[in-house]
């Protein structure tokens, strides 16, 4: 990565020639959270390990990491920059989605930076608020920074691991579906591949309409519906899981792990296409296909018996089936294009 892009407005100060000590006293003003999100944290960041409240005795854990040109571009091809606060945001969303897709809710989370010494102390700064803001906008209310760790490396790698809790109830499983059971879907689907295929084309990001501008904001800045995974489990969920590589692919999953035929309504999937078209019509692009194969919205694909009434911000999406004697588990739609297989960080 040439220095410059890294350090990219007026030469800022970059964290060389920072101690730990002096970046981390950057760092822990910016990780503070009101009282009720730290009700968890027994002990916060400046101890040897931090120390965190399991309210019925058991942990909900879960680890997730972006790598710069990976997960994300300092500077993608249609000129958008990410900021820090982009990368805080979103390993905030992607880590509190996991958590989600249990049926829990968080309660803290552990951050480790690894840092080129060209940063910018601010990009740095930004993360930690982006990590924050993430966390107080989604609506994780209990849930603090808690500590982490800081090193040095030849690109920008972000690690948050969460914590998180049941309340005594049970987890949903990505194998309980039941033949007979309804698919739901709470969030979007897409629509970070729809921001993801903006990103990386040549329409310059300054010159798109607000209905395109979203598809960008929303891979940059995803918003797991958090509210829907517990309120799944309260209703009942049979199986859930958050869709982060596609609808195809954790659609599999699920599939997979409940060994059962998972079968799309092609009229939800028409619906949920019509949402990318400014987007698709933009770029030229095949907005089915993101449906199924994008990942990164981290919506919440859920199953429910027959009959129950769907947890608010639930649609119905497909049904759940016994699978035929020469049928594997996995996802039956009318239409398969060839490009939908979801991601995969090695088959990329
Ligand atoms: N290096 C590893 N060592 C042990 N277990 C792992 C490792 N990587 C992944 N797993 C486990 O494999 C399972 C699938 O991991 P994966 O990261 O694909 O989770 P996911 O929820 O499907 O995707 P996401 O990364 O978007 O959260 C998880 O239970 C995870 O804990
Ligand atoms: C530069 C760049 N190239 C590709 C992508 C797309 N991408 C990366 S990880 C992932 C799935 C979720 O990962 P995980 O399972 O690790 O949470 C997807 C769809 C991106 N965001 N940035
Ligand atoms: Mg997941």
């Amino acid at each position: 990565m040439p220095e410059d892009l890294r350090n990219r407005v007026d030469r800022q100060p970059t964290v060389a020639g920072l101690s730990e000590a002096d970046l981390l006293a950057r760092i822990f003003p910016r990780l503070r959270m009101e009282d009720s999100h730290t009700i968890n944290t027994v002990l916060g960041p400046g101890d040897d390990a931090a120390i965190v409240a399991a309210p019925d005795g058991k942990t909900v854990i879960s680890i997730d990491t972006q790598v710069e040109d990976q997960d994300f571009r300092l500077l993608w091809p249609n000129g958008y920059r990410t900021t820090g606060f982009d990368v805080g945001w979103k390993a905030a969303a992607q880590n509190l989605s996991d958590i989600n897709a249990m049926g829990a809710r968080a309660t803290s989370m552990v951050v480790s930076l690894t840092l080129p010494v060209d940063t910018p102390v601010s990009w740095v700064e930004d993360l930690a608020d982006g990590l924050t803001a993430g966390i107080r906008e989604l609506g994780a209310t209990q849930c603090s920074v808690a500590g982490g760790d800081l090193g040095r490396g030849r690109e920008i790698s972000v690690t948050v691991a969460v914590l998180g809790t049941l309340d005594g109830g049970r987890p949903v499983l990505r194998s309980g579906a039941q033949p007979g059971d309804i698919l739901a879907l709470a969030g979007t689907v897409g629509h970070a591949a729809a921001g993801l295929a903006l990103l990386e084309s040549d329409v310059a990001v300054d010159t798109l309409a607000p209905a395109e501008r979203v598809f960008v904001d929303l891979q940059s800045r995803p918003r797991p519906p958090l509210d829907a995974g517990p309120a799944a489990r309260a209703a009942g969920a049979t199986a859930m899981l958050d869709i982060s590589d596609g609808l195809l692919r954790d659609g599999g999953r699920l599939a997979a792990a409940s060994n059962a035929g998972v079968a799309l309504d092609p009229a939800a999937l028409a619906r949920l296409a019509g949402l990318l078209a400014p987007a698709a019509e933009l770029l030229g692009a095949d907005a089915e296909a993101w449906v199924l194969g994008g990942g990164e919205d981290h919506g919440l694909l859920a199953t429910f018996p027959a009959g129950v009434q769907l947890p608010p911000g639930f649609t119905a999406i497909g049904s759940i089936h016994a699978l035929g004697t020469d049928e594997g588990p996995g996802v039956l739609t009318a239409r398969r294009p060839g490009d939908t297989g979801g991601w995969d960080h090695f088959a990329h």
